[in-house]
């Protein structure tokens, strides 16, 4: 009944498809379907009907698919022209503020890879969509990198900070009118830049990457030229991904991650194949229709989106229902949204700021009375299953934080408590995604860029000295850990361990990533934001975490 991840017969369903990655002719499932077509689709259909209907029970050997691939495939990679971003220069002023020398210079090679990120689609896909997975936008994209070969949905946020602060305004006005493009073809923005992503989205940050441009910029006409589309999208959440939850009594409406959408995921055809084997039909598509909502969600895969058979937040992979979860994250970014589009509105000098600011008092009121618990002192995701919160560790925890969706002073210092009894600190490399190691990789030992950025910037955010403190010192950790890795490997990665002297993350359908778009804009955040204070050397204690192990030092010598 639900639809295929997108119409097409060769790159999102049908036996081509069906065959190939069955025979996993490949490292990685999605090398095939980000290969380019040599003829037009019907052709490469035909051909492949004959080829196995001259085989019996249609069973292609896989030499005949290789031979095949050759003859109707390209190599992925061919839709792009090489490209170097003509805004790049020596030198962007950021640097002069780091202080520490070894930290300058490193800050200097990141700013570098801006250019081997830079990518230009070739003018053949706008003419020929039909040959390519890859889908045209009108401007060069900055890529995260690796397999990664195409723009991503909320990665870009960071890698637009980053570009910001590399005074890189055109090639980052150019992701955002892509974008911009893409709300208004689709109505909403794809998960990535390819169409079998063409049926899901990512967690909504284009209205955040509009704020730091304009915050950049001060460009009031580009803000007026791209508020309709960020309404359209506001609008496509609140229509298609907003829940009704009833809690003591009251209706909240809230948000989460939901894609009706059938089929394996083709990027992970095998994998999403391979975990459902055994389940009936109607589960098959259940659990498939939740891991792409996981897949929107940002957060591929993680023990954070399972429901056991009793309802419990316990499980594994085949468990996961991230359709039945209402997300802290997602809500808190939602709350920021509305919060931007009202002030943009106010910028502007219209009269529509009002509804905004409602629909936040309104959103805040819901996440207060279904998501914060008092007791607890943060917000944790609600369960509609069981009609509870989920109480285990994560950092998106404390997102109203960094949202600064909370009615109340005490709430944020409350969060920092129960962070510090959470034990998610007590780890030399950054905060990891979750307590559990599920071999998922958005769960522990990974620590992923986005969420650091966002648990540090929701603590600086706080007035009490101690907040920013730990803000400091977790930007120093995630400092450190990306720099011994780079020290090490002369390169970025997408996740860390954090343990370990600079190591990698790992885990999950793929091997770690290296380039990469938001860690790289993340980095240069925390650089440019702390960088007369972090040092490449040993963690200098902040004095709020000096003084409380000087008294305990003093008190054990009693
Ligand atoms: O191919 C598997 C999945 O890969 C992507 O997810 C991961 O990388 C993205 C790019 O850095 C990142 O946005 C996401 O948070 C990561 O988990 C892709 O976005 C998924 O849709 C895809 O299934």
């Amino acid at each position: 009944v639900f639809p295929p991840p997108c119409d097409s017969q060769i790159y999102c369903s049908g036996p081509i498809l069906h065959h190939v990655q069955e025979a996993k002719l490949f490292d990685d499932d999605k090398y095939f379907v980000d290969m380019k077509l040599k003829a037009v689709p019907d052709v490469v259909l035909s051909a492949f009907h004959n080829l196995s209907n001259e085989t019996p029970n249609a069973t292609v050997l896989p030499a005949e698919l290789q031979e095949f691939l050759s003859v109707y495939f390209e190599k992925p990679g061919t839709e792009f022209e090489s490209w170097t971003p003509p805004d790049w220069q020596d030198k962007p002023k950021f640097l002069g503020g780091i202080a520490d020398q070894k930290l300058r210079d490193w800050a200097e090679k990141i700013h570098h890879l801006w250019k081997s990120l830079g990518r230009k689609i070739h003018v053949g896909v706008k003419d020929h969509p039909e040959l390519y997975s890859q889908i045209y936008t009108p401007h060069p994209v900055v890529v995260p990198g690796g397999r990664f070969r195409e723009l991503y949905y909320w990665d870009s946020y960071w890698v637009i900070n980053g570009l910001l602060l590399s005074e890189m305004t055109d090639t980052a006005h150019g992701m955002i009118e892509n974008f911009v493009y893409l709300v208004n073809r689709h109505g909403f923005i794809p998960n990535g830049g390819r169409i079998y992503y063409e049926r899901r989205s990512q967690p909504p940050f284009l209205t955040l990457m509009v704020e730091s441009y304009y915050q950049a910029t001060k460009d009031k006409s580009f803000l007026r030229g791209v508020l309709p589309a960020l309404e359209k999208e506001y609008r496509f959440w609140m229509t298609n991904r907003s829940v009704a939850v009833t809690v003591n009594g009251e209706e909240y409406v809230l948000n989460r991650y939901y894609v009706p959408v059938g089929l394996p995921r083709p990027e992970s055809y095998t994998d999403d194949l391979e975990l459902a084997e055994g389940l009936a039909d109607d589960r098959k598509e259940q659990l498939w229709m939740d891991l792409k909502a996981g897949a929107e969600s940002g957060w591929d895969f993680t023990s954070r989106w399972y429901i056991d058979s009793d309802g419990r937040n316990n499980g594994t992979l085949k468990e996961t229902q991230t359709s039945q979860i209402l997300p802290t994250d997602l809500n808190a970014l939602l709350c920021l949204n509305e919060k931007t589009l009202a002030s943009f509105h106010r910028i502007l000098g219209d009269d529509s700021a009002a509804a905004y600011d409602q629909a936040a008092a309104r959103r805040l009121g819901a996440m207060e009375s279904v998501l914060w618990d008092a007791e607890r002192g943060a917000w944790f995701d609600y369960n509609l299953v069981t009609h509870s919160r989920h109480h285990e560790f994560y950092p998106s925890n404390l997102a109203p934080l960094w949202a600064q969706c909370y009615s109340q002073a005490e709430m944020g210092e409350k969060a920092v408590q129960y962070l510090k009894g959470s034990g998610a600190l007590q780890f030399p490399n950054g905060v990891p995604t979750s307590l559990k190691e599920s071999g998922q990789q958005w769960d522990y030992p990974n620590a992923w860029p986005p969420l650091q950025h966002m648990l540090i910037s929701g603590l600086s955010k706080l007035p009490s000295e101690d907040a920013k403190d730990l803000a400091f010192d977790l930007a120093q950790r995630w400092i450190k850990t990306n720099w011994l890795a780079y020290m090490k490997y002369d390169a970025m990665f997408e996740k860390y361990d954090v343990n370990g002297d600079g190591k990698p993350g790992g885990g999950g359908e793929y091997e770690v990533q290296l380039g990469f778009g938001w860690t790289n804009g993340v980095a240069l955040q925390l650089l440019d934001q702390y960088g007369a204070t972090l040092t490449s050397g040993n963690r200098r204690l902040s004095p709020g975490l000096l003084l409380p192990l000087v008294i305990s030092a003093i008190l054990m010598l009693q």
